[in-house]
């Protein structure tokens, strides 16, 4: 992609228009139309920027995807001053300098993708159970039997900070390089409150030191630790009484999530957690009838959960308790694939039933060892039937909403945070048609160019 350094206009003009008065109110009654535009993204072939109404989409809405031919990008101060049709967005900033152009040469722009459920931070990898699950065994057989989740918590608890943290950027950069702008991470393989913490402490350091913006999950209700074998009430209360306490106390996660799942944690014991994460002042997820109908869905629903993810096996009631609730079904195409289920989630009878839903990597060491949302892409058009249009839905306005960042992120709309992702691809479909490769040539992050010619520029 061509980029114009500095380039200044000669003329600068302090009378603004209308749609730059109206920005400052928007932007915290700050004046940006009196500042330069640090950076123009134009020439875009076709500009997805999925403006629209303030909630998540739903049924038809989630086709509308506000795409504009021969579109611009105009940015300041990491911000979105105009977006739209490039002769709208020349006539806005008329008279202002420009600081750095980005000729797009006509190619697909969206927002920055957002990935709203990963597992990022995990010591150690699990190739050994391919074999196993070629020979049959199936997740929740490795589970039971100390394998799965539990080997990679030994694997963590055994990592230092460091190694997590190397091992974790690693993966946040591939992350970026396929088009995620903002990542959700959950804990959930420390299982102890130190080895929680250490997880959790890794994702604010990333957060701190990375482009891609982490929001951080507390999961100690991942898997019961072996420890407590047998003794799942016990750890329940140790969740409760001593994790989620001093969690809250170091402002370490703003959402926290239960795997409420046959073997793992019953409807009755996510409750527990979940209410108990809500009087502290957590967002609620909840990973829902993932493999066996529990009634998790009607949980997420009764609970006010801002997401419920999986949700394979959730039933019509458990759904439609979701669509009248408002919460995100958070859709994981990777991860059936990769578990090579019979079903996969019914995304099509989700969106016909008026829940949002929303995509994800599921990134993690077991059941989706993917960092690539653009895997997700084609796999949610194979699997889950899903239209490249409903994709990009899921992938951006959805995803914010899945992680409470709907105001900030996930379209591109004035005052929004210029997070922008540019793509060896003439329109959206070819996304998902041409699989397997990466198409991300440029990404821009809070107006800031983070990944060019496909390589990650250093933070
Ligand atoms: N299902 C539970 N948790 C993860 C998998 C974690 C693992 O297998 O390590 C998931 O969302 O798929
Ligand atoms: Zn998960």
């Amino acid at each position: 992609m061509r980029t114009l350094g500095t380039r200044r206009r000669s003329t600068w003009q302090r009378s603004v228009g209308c749609a730059f008065q109206c920005l400052g109110s928007e932007t915290g009654g700050k004046n940006v139309a009196e500042g330069a535009v640090d950076l123009l993204v134009h020439n875009v072939g076709m500009l997805i920027t999925m403006r629209g109404g303030p909630g998540p989409r739903s049924g038809a809405s989630m086709a509308e995807i506000g795409a504009v031919a021969g579109g611009a990008v105009a940015i300041g101060d990491g911000l979105i001053l105009a977006a739209g049709r490039e002769e709208d967005v020349r006539d806005q900033i008329a008279g202002r300098a420009i600081l750095q152009e980005l000729d797009a040469q006509g190619r697909l722009v969206t927002p920055g993708l957002i990935d709203p459920h990963t597992h990022l931070v995990h010591g150690g990898s699990r190739e050994h159970e391919l074999a196993l699950k070629l020979r049959g065994v199936t997740y929740l057989e490795i589970l039971a039997q100390g394998g799965g989740i539990l080997s990679t918590v030994e694997m963590t608890r055994a990592a230092t900070e460091d190694e997590l943290y190397v091992k974790a950027k690693k993966s946040l950069d591939t992350m970026l390089l396929y088009g995620a702008t903002t990542v959700e991470a959950k804990s959930g393989y420390g299982l102890t409150l130190e080895d929680e913490l250490k997880q959790l402490r890794v994702a604010k350091r990333l957060q701190e030191t990375h482009a891609v913006d982490v929001v951080s999950t507390f999961m100690g209700a991942h898997a019961v630790p072996t420890e407590y074998k047998e003794r799942a009430d016990a750890y329940v209360s140790t969740v409760i009484d001593t994790m989620l306490p001093e969690i809250k106390r170091l402002g370490l996660a703003e959402f926290c999530d239960v795997f409420c799942e046959h073997g793992v944690f019953t409807v009755e014991q996510s409750r527990a957690i979940l209410r108990a994460a809500r009087a502290f002042g957590f967002g609620l997820k909840i990973h829902a009838d993932e493999i066996e109908s529990m009634g998790g869905a009607e949980l997420a629903a009764e609970l006010g959960c801002i997401s419920a993810e999986h949700l394979l096996a959730a039933t019509d009631e458990g759904l439609n308790a979701m669509a009248r609730a408002g919460v995100v079904a958070v859709c994981l195409p990777a991860t059936s694939f990769n578990l090579r289920v019979a079903n996969h989630a019914r995304a099509r009878a989700m969106i016909e039933m008026g829940v949002p839903v929303a995509l994800s990597t599921d990134y993690n060491p077991g059941s989706s060892p993917t960092e690539s949302l653009q895997l997700v892409m084609t796999l949610a058009c194979l699997h889950l039937r899903m239209t490249p249009e409903e994709v990009i839905t899921a992938l951006t306005i959805n995803a914010a909403h899945a992680i409470g960042r709907a105001d900030q992120i996930g379209s591109l709309e004035v005052g929004k945070q210029a997070d922008l992702v540019l793509y060896h691809a003439p329109n959206l479909a070819y996304l998902p048609y041409h699989f397997g490769i990466n198409h991300v040539d440029t990404v821009v992050k809070k107006g800031r160019i983070v990944v060019t010619d496909g390589k990650v520029v250093p933070f």
